[in-house]
């Protein structure tokens, strides 16, 4: 056989790989936090597009709750206003919640949608008010002194903590054969514009949808352990563990119990994936290996 021809064969045997995987995940929604240096870098914004088309295209139902930290941020700093953060969120004033509406919901929303669509994906933008898709209250952060341990409330201005998921919005843009691409906003019961955590909002809409799968984009390999190496398969006892011994903390303890909070709610599978891998959403999704950490319920 020349060697043309094996090649074609090896390419067909590859695309039959994927076969058991495109029929368990047929008509299932994955929820997909995209953020990070993926949203950054031009061949990263490009492969994650593709990925998300080609979910679309062989029948999966993908719904992106997008971040924008650091474009807030920046914008913040042209109007010369700083950020301070609480536990992963940003204090947010009633001067800067409009710039978080404005970068959120314009134009970092609709960039990603002019990027999916550039390959024929038929995206949709929206907020968590459209729809009345994400209804929210103020957030109170609880503070315990270790020494006295008292709390204290502190409160974080226009940060949302959600109390309802309305996913109807979401089920008419899926069946209407559209990708919704949501910013983290939500709406307080005055109509007010509340800011939240967009990790937060992936979870929470995973929850609401009983989506297959709740899949975190960000700019570390996964979850490492305490030598530091990447843990491909956490449960919900060893990540526990993990967290009591600190070995997961900072930024990505929100994610974890972003991924826990999920499964409790009965989403199947979470996933934390390093971003900054080209089509790391089609190698986690389609092979064995994965790249990152799968987060189970055991
Ligand atoms: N056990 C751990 N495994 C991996 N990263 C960890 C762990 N504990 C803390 N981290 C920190 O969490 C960071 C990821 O959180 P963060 O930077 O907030 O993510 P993102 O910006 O994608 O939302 C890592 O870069 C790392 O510094
Ligand atoms: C309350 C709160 O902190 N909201 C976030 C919303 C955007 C976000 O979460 O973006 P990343 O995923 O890129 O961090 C913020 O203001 O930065």
């Amino acid at each position: 056989m020349d060697r043309n021809m094996e090649a074609l064969i090896n390419k067909a045997e590859m695309l039959i790989e994927a076969l058991p995987y495109i029929k368990s995940f047929y008509r299932k929604t994955f929820v997909i936090k995209y953020g990070g240096n993926a949203m950054v870098s031009e061949e990263l914004k490009d492969t994650f597009a593709l990925d998300v088309v080609m979910m679309k295209y062989i029948g999966i139902n993908p719904v992106i709750v997008h971040g924008g930290g650091p474009q807030i941020g920046k914008t913040l700093e042209m109007f010369g206003i700083e950020s301070q953060f609480i536990d992963g969120h940003r204090i947010t004033s009633k001067e800067m919640i409009d710039v978080v509406e404005m970068v959120l919901g314009g134009k970092v929303n609709q960039d990603i949608v002019t990027l999916i669509n550039s390959h024929d994906g038929n995206a949709v933008g929206i907020t968590g008010k459209d729809g009345n898709l994400i209804q929210a209250k103020r957030y109170k952060h609880v503070k315990k002194s270790p020494e006295t341990n008292q709390s204290e409330i502190i409160d974080l201005g226009l940060v949302g903590e959600i109390t309802q998921v309305n996913v109807r919005i979401l089920q008419e843009i899926d069946e209407a054969g559209f990708i919704p691409v949501i910013a983290p906003i939500g709406q307080g019961d005055k109509g007010e514009t509340l800011n939240i955590n967009a990790d937060i909002v992936a979870s929470k809409v995973a929850s609401a949808l009983k989506a297959e799968k709740l899949l975190l984009m960000t700019d570390t390999e996964g979850v490492k352990g305490k030598n530091g190496k990447l843990i491909p398969n956490l449960t919900r006892r060893k990540a526990q563990e993990l967290i009591k011994s600190k070995v997961i903390k900072d930024g990505m303890l929100p994610k974890v119990n972003c991924c826990l909070d999920a499964l409790k709610a009965g989403v199947g599978k979470t996933h934390i994936i390093d971003g900054r891998v080209r089509h790391s959403l089609l190698l986690e999704i389609f092979t064995k290996e994965g790249v990152g950490t799968q987060i189970v319920d055991k």
